[in-house]
């Protein structure tokens, strides 16, 4: 199968917005660049603002002040009144609880996010879709049938269905166990290289961002700072011979 190849669609986000959090009234204040087909990680404290932001980029809320453009299409602009409805922008978004219909069989799901579509083509592209996120099998299945595993996948194959310009990735693994977390950052990899969709996604897992991203965004109280270098790890050299012995025990598991 041939690989969805995007045209260069790099985003820019320039997003001021007032937001009141636990500290108290802060201002989320990001110029925000991603280049066409990158994969970003944004990382952060909790109430850093994060969900907000991928919100204002998605036109879920409108923003006091700012524009978005997506490959050149203007998404948003708040001085021209410009404001486009989140279904005219070429979007994705996948959330941390799957977000899925539960009355919905896992094909139906993916059938719903192409509205438009002929027909014999969308049944070829729900197909696609489901042998994507290996669930061809399941195509009858319902959400309460599934895995938290199998339904991440089935979110983030709806979420790329109609071939995204933008994906928007709310810690979507974070409601995982640590084994299936793992193969779903392999499977998002996988898709990421197959779409080649602008990818922005928030995680708190340092070792996931690390794994998956191009490039590591960090949001704090609003603003993107510099990432800080990992702390190095001092171990304490043993003092005593009897303590060299016992390191070395330790170190060889007896
Ligand atoms: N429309 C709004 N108006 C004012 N304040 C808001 C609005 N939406 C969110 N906030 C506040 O902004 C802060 C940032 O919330 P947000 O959910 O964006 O943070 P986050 O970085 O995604 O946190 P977490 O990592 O816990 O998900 C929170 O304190 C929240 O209460």
């Amino acid at each position: 199968m041939p690989n969805f190849v995007p045209s260069p669609r790099p985003l820019h986000a320039t997003l001021r917005q007032g937001l009141s959090g636990s500290q108290g009234r802060f201002l989320l204040d990001v110029d925000l660049r991603i280049a066409p087909g990158e994969f970003v990680v944004l990382t952060g404290p909790s109430g850093a603002g994060k969900t907000t932001l991928m919100r204002l980029i998605a036109g879920l809320m409108r923003p006091e002040s700012g524009h978005v453009t997506m490959g050149g299409e203007t998404w948003c602009d708040t001085k021209a009144g410009v404001m486009r409805p989140v279904r005219d922008r070429s979007l994705g978004f996948v959330f941390q609880d799957y977000a899925l219909f539960p009355n919905m069989s896992a094909a139906r799901q993916i059938a719903y996010a192409l509205p438009g579509m002929a027909r014999a083509e969308r049944a070829e592209r729900v197909d696609e879709m489901l042998a994507l996120a290996g669930l061809l099998g399941l195509a009858k299945a319902r959400p309460a049938q599934l895995s938290g595993g199998q339904k991440q996948r089935l979110a983030l194959v709806r979420a790329l269905a109609r071939r995204p310009k933008l994906l928007l990735l709310d810690e979507p693994l974070s409601a995982l166990d640590p084994e299936t977390r793992a193969r779903l950052q392999d499977d998002l990899r996988t898709l990421h290289a197959h779409f080649g969709a602008t990818t922005l996604m928030t995680s708190h897992d340092p070792a996931e961002a690390a794994r998956l991203a191009d490039r590591v965004l960090r949001l704090e109280a609003g603003r993107l700072v510099p990432l800080r270098p990992p702390k190095l790890a001092i171990f304490p050299r043993p003092k005593q011979t009897e303590d060299i012995g016992s390191h070395k025990a330790a170190c060889i598991g007896v």
